[in-house]
């Protein structure tokens, strides 16, 4: 099992920011999760990486129980994307120093890397799109090509488990489709991990997350195989508002109705 969480809860000081959680994702499927601003999508991503422990309740990630697992060892084995990770790196660093520090996890490589770790580099900036721009500095690339190099990051250690925070932040049309193109491909790979993908944005969920989890105000909404989850019916109940969910290319549109 890939996340095994019981009923967990977490709360601050009077304020219940998750409640009763109870999600359990399985290897070989991919998720969206999908909450509104402030329904608890990073307090549980925060959980789930082990920089949050859950007031109640049990969690168990990549088969490790919460409290009995070394969770600096249990990072290592997730990938997280987010935008608040481009910020951290400096704008002189090269992608392929950038990816190649996803082997250990540091910001910076400060390790003696192998000829077959710099060639693995090479490969996985290739696979994402990145060859055309390996050799400039990183605070001189796009947003979206500063996204597909952090996901080539977080491929170089081998997650089991990838999170892919609300990637598409920021980016122009054609960047997101160029950007989810790749996470296309990659959950097509043989060797993909399972992969869980955040955001606000409905229409950004391509068919390969096949599994849905709604978070509202803390607590789950429903959760379950996307083609169960999305029904206008459950969509209107989910934003108090009346919406249509229409089909394209095997992606959703949501759009309000009067
Ligand atoms: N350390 C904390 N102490 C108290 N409240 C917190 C803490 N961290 C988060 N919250 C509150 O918990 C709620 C959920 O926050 P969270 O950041 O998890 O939401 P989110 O779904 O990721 O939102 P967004 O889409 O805007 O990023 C918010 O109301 C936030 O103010």
């Amino acid at each position: 099992m890939i996340i095994d969480a019981k009923n967990i809860s977490w709360v601050r000081a009077d304020h219940t920011v998750l409640k009763h959680v109870d999600w359990q994702v399985h290897k070989g499927e991919h998720w969206s999760l999908v909450g509104l601003n402030g329904s608890g999508k990073t307090t549980l991503l925060k959980m789930v990486n082990g920089y949050i422990w859950p007031t109640s309740g049990t969690l168990s990630v990549l088969n490790r129980p919460f409290g009995t697992c070394d969770l600096r060892e249990l990072r290592k084995k997730i990938g997280w994307v987010s935008t608040a990770l481009v910020d951290k790196f400096r704008a002189d660093e090269r992608p392929e120093t950038i990816v190649l520090s996803g082997k250990f996890a540091s910001i910076g490589l400060y390790d003696q890397v192998s000829s077959n770790e710099r060639e693995k580099a090479h490969e996985l900036l290739q696979k994402l799109g990145c060859a055309s721009f390996a050799g400039r500095a990183f605070g001189l690339l796009s947003q979206g090509e500063k996204q597909r190099v952090l996901i080539a990051r977080a491929l170089m250690a081998e997650p089991e488990l990838l999170i892919l925070d609300e990637p598409c932040n920021g980016l122009d049309l054609f960047a997101r489709e160029h950007l989810l193109a790749l996470v296309a491909q990659l959950a097509a790979s043989e060797d993909a991990p399972t992969m869980i993908f955040v955001t606000h944005h409905v229409d950004e969920l391509l068919p390969c997350f096949d599994h849905t989890l709604l978070l509202k105000a803390g607590a789950v909404f429903q959760s379950g195989a996307a083609s169960d989850v999305m029904t206008p019916e459950t969509m209107s109940e989910f934003y108090d508002y009346r919406v249509s969910v229409q089909q394209q290319n095997g992606r959703l549109a949501v759009s309000l109705r009067a």
